[in-house]
């Protein structure tokens, strides 16, 4: 019997973007399997985060194909769009929750927008998620009164409640130090082995990046020049891979007094 076909979380194919005369993705070609979590690399500005808008319908691309859970966005009207962002959990930049509403009432919040469930179905619901990444305790607080990496954890919770089978992170690590970022790779990380979600993970960190990926793409120039399991990227011949771990590298030297070396 034929095995059946692998099916995929996350397919680009040839996709351009241009704003005005700024040519971003200049032909994207990246698959992430279902089930694996692959980290997307480049530098400041190469097209990280406008490569991830084309995958919740943000935005859409001149020219190629995108497919998330093996359905062609540009064939979808607005409920199928709608569809699809329910497989989804994003976690953007700065998190972004409620400040008036405590964490269980954010967290609750897209339960109560999205699903018709009775309260009793609501606060269990909410009590599971918030188990889940250790916050039981904080569910009465309020996200002014929590830390750089419970506010992570509250996101991540508001990002997951819906089950999603698909997780977006744009830069999870941004603006914590490095105790907390450790936080956002348990997070990551509870995604992939508890959840079993996919993900795609943008952040400039390298080493959480070593931490979490089945496998490293990098965006340079408008294209993924290479995409590989973490060991064989490391390893990559591709001048521009050399050049941007070797440039993380010697900005991490620069930063600590400890000798650099990539993660293993
Ligand atoms: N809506 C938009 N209109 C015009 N230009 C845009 C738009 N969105 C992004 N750009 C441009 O596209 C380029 C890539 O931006 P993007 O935010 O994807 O970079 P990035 O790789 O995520 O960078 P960083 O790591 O700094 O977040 C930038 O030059 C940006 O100014």
């Amino acid at each position: 019997m034929a095995e059946p076909a692998q099916r995929n979380a996350i397919e680009l194919e040839n996709v351009h973007k241009s704003f005005g005369a700024q040519h971003v993705l200049r032909g994207v070609d990246l698959v992430v399997p279902t089930g694996t979590t692959c980290v997307l690399l480049g530098v400041s500005g190469s097209g990280k985060t406008v490569l991830m808008k084309h995958l919740d319908g943000l935005l859409r691309p001149d020219r190629g194909t995108v497919r998330v859970d093996g359905e062609d966005l540009a064939w979808l009207d607005a409920a199928g769009m709608e569809r699809v962002r329910r497989k989804l959990g994003i976690l953007f930049q700065g998190g972004a929750l409620f400040d008036s509403l405590t964490v269980e009432d954010n967290v609750a919040f897209p339960l109560r927008e999205r699903l018709h469930l009775v309260e009793r179905e609501v606060r269990e619901r909410v009590r599971r998620v918030l188990a889940l990444v250790e916050l039981e305790d904080a569910a009465k607080l309020r996200p002014g009164e929590l830390s750089g990496g419970m506010l992570k954890r509250a996101a991540f919770a508001r990002a997951v409640v819906l089950e999603p089978k698909i997780l977006l992170y744009d830069d999870p690590t941004a603006g914590l130090d490095p105790l907390r970022t450790r936080s956002v790779v348990d997070v990551i990380l509870t995604g992939k082995h508890r959840l079993q979600a996919s993900a795609l993970v943008i952040t400039p960190d390298v080493a959480s990046a070593f931490q979490v990926a089945d496998s490293l793409a990098l965006l340079h120039e408008g294209r993924i020049i290479e995409h590989a399991a973490p060991e064989a990227f490391r390893q990559s011949q591709h001048p521009a891979v050399q050049a941007f771990l070797h440039d993380w590298l010697s900005r991490r030297a620069r930063a600590s007094r400890h000798p650099p070396a990539l993660p293993r």
